[in-house]
């Protein structure tokens, strides 16, 4: 079976400084879901910028959906990661001035192949996103009036979910995807995640510092002073 992540060996320092990421191996395979935490500078979002391939200079091997990102050219390495990975970041990203389809479809833009998908799962990019919408609760009348800037922190929350989902990438990976919602919106969007999830097979990896989070993950991985797989 193809690991949709597979770490290797990866070590990684900032300059005159010990190493911050120190991971003998670690292997997900498709659907699985893993939880990522540890205290403050332990390392997180450095970790993610690794997987993604934002962040260069380590050693050892990271390769996601059997590819080596190293061996990647810089430009083959961002089509990689668009055609591959569903970003669901703390700071959402998205364009305050597109409305919620035109965020939700932006992916699709920049991967034929989840635009293909993202067709052939509903008929049309932006049928898909319409459905990944409703299927977070947000209600149809925002979808093509409002500006994502005039959304909630929590509706805004939901429209980068559907962003990272469309298209089905093999690999969500969400940094603090929950930290601006109070308990009850946390539990009813995980639901609603897993929920989807669960239809696309996509495999999931999420830093949180939530421990009624983690409790809902089969997985775990510890960084900090002893970092446990
Ligand atoms: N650009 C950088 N240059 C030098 N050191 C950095 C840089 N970015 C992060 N670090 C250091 O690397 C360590 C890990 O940082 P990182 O942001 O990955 O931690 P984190 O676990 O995500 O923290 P938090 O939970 O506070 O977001 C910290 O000691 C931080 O100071």
């Amino acid at each position: 079976m193809t690991h949709i992540l597979h770490l290797k060996n990866l070590q990684f320092s900032w300059p005159g400084q010990p190493p911050v990421i120190e991971l003998d191996q670690l292997h997900l395979a498709p659907g699985e879901h893993l939880f990522i935490q540890g205290p403050s500078g332990s390392g997180k979002t450095t970790l993610l910028n690794l997987i993604t391939g934002l962040q260069p200079g380590y050693h050892g091997a990271v390769t996601v959906a059997g590819r080596e990102l190293a061996r990647l050219s810089s430009r083959a390495r961002d089509q990689f990661r668009a055609d591959h990975m569903g970003l669901l970041f703390q700071q959402f990203n998205l364009l305050p001035y597109l409305n919620l389809v035109d965020n939700v479809t932006l992916p699709c833009t920049l991967s034929a192949a989840r635009r293909t998908t993202a067709s052939q799962d509903s008929g049309s990019v932006d049928r898909e996103a319409e459905r990944l919408l409703t299927r977070l609760q947000l209600p149809p009348q925002l979808f093509r009036q409002r500006r994502t800037a005039e959304l909630s922190i929590g509706q805004q929350q939901r429209v980068a979910a559907a962003r990272a989902l469309i298209g089905r990438p093999a690999l969500i990976i969400a940094d603090e995807p929950t930290s601006a919602l109070d308990h009850a919106s946390r539990d009813h969007f995980i639901q609603l995640l897993f929920e989807e999830l669960e239809q696309s097979g996509s495999t999931l990896l999420m830093v949180s510092h939530d421990p009624a989070l983690a409790a809902r993950f089969p997985r775990h991985l510890q960084l900090g002073a002893a970092t446990i797989c």
